[in-house]
């Protein structure tokens, strides 16, 4: 596919917030972190100070995977439609916090085995009811690839135009941490060894063998290692290829994105090589303990705003971030600085 070269955020608005934090009353850099991300907020949305997200939303990517087949998860395929049926009625972890934080959740049917009844909650980009055993046969056709990043790019957009300012990015499928580990060793280099983890929480026998189909799966990939397409479509999951496309749109409007875990880092490579201005518009919301999740994010340059202990997925460790993201946009719009407020500055 054609790599894109995206809009870089913007340079003038991110100096004047670095002016700006210099000015307010506390002694320079005292705010960490923060102030590093009010900077990159400014550079996103294109403005000093930068607005507070009022309108987040968390996009739940569903899709079911071919590879259970090969033992790598201990939990049935039917949990992903199962858990798809929880978050449409409001009892998953992933709506807690988003009720907690003040966000709204959307579920996108990107491939799982099972219909669904139509609710305002949920998106169907559906092409198939699950992907191929990867250990054996690609995931996917490229064109499906291609047509769900398509579905992912265009829904990025539509919501931002109807005034959604941060996009989060939430995955559900059984089995889906073994596509990711793929994704993740084939774009970074990295090892299956390194990136392969317990996912929900594998026992050794299986972890061996999950690590023995990511090496397999990696090794044998005999396509082009920066095309996103022709990865998702041997190694990825339907909800990746979204995923990515939605990291895709929301750069191309605007639109701060904040990753979840391992599957939303293993999208946000894919991105990376679809466009390499996306970086700039991401967030890393949480460090999940899924090993490629940290291999993904060195290699993207993103150090994770909290670090829980999260193995859960949904969207769960990017919810979590919403708050300081908003105490970062915050900081810059409504802190006095040492001229207003007549405080002393410090002497040389
Ligand atoms: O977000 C993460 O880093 C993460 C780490 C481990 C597991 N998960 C979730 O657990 C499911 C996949 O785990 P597994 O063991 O079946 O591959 C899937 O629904 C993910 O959302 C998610
Ligand atoms: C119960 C359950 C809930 C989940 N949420 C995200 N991944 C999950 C995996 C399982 C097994």
């Amino acid at each position: 596919m054609t790599v894109k070269t995206g809009r870089p955020i913007d340079g003038v608005s991110m100096d004047e917030a670095r002016g700006l934090q210099g000015r307010l009353t506390k002694p320079a850099g005292s705010l960490g972190r923060l102030e590093d991300l009010g900077i990159q907020l400014a550079g996103i949305y294109r403005a000093c100070p930068p607005p507070v997200p009022r309108d987040p939303l968390i996009v739940i990517a569903a899709g079911d995977h071919g590879v259970i087949a090969e033992g790598v998860t201990p939990w049935p395929q039917e949990v992903t439609a199962q858990m798809v049926g929880n978050f449409l009625a409001g009892g998953a972890a992933i709506n807690v916090l988003a009720k907690e934080v003040g966000a709204r959740v959307v579920v996108v049917d990107c491939g799982v085995h099972a219909q669904f009844e139509a609710s305002p909650m949920l998106h169907v980009v559906k092409r198939a009811l699950v992907t191929g055993d990867i250990y054996v046969e690609p995931a996917m056709p490229e064109s499906v690839a291609l047509e769900l990043i398509e579905e992912g790019m265009s829904f990025a957009l539509q919501q931002a135009a109807r005034g959604v300012d941060l996009l989060l990015t939430g995955d559900m499928g059984i089995a889906n941490t073994t596509p990711s580990a793929a994704l993740i060793a084939a774009a970074t280099g990295v090892s299956a060894h390194a990136v392969t983890g317990r996912g929900t929480g594998v026992d050794d026998h299986t972890l061996a063998k999950k690590t023995a189909v990511v090496a397999h799966v990696v090794d044998s990939f005999q396509g082009d290692r920066a095309s996103a397409s022709q990865l998702l479509a041997r190694m990825g999951g339907f909800e990746h290829a979204f995923l990515a496309g939605l990291i895709v749109g929301a750069a191309e409007a605007s639109v701060p994105v904040i990753l979840d875990g391992v599957i939303s880092v293993a999208a946000a490579l894919m991105a990376s090589l679809i466009d390499s201005t996306v970086q700039q518009y991401l967030i890393a919301g949480h460090r999940s303990v899924e090993p490629g999740a940290s291999v993904g994010l060195t290699h993207l340059g993103l150090a994770p705003l909290v670090d829980l202990g999260l193995r859960l997925g949904e969207g769960t460790g990017a919810a979590l971030s919403v708050p300081m993201v908003r105490a970062a946009a915050r900081i810059l719009a409504e802190m006095a600085t040492f001229d207003s407020a007549g405080v002393s500055t410090a002497k040389d």
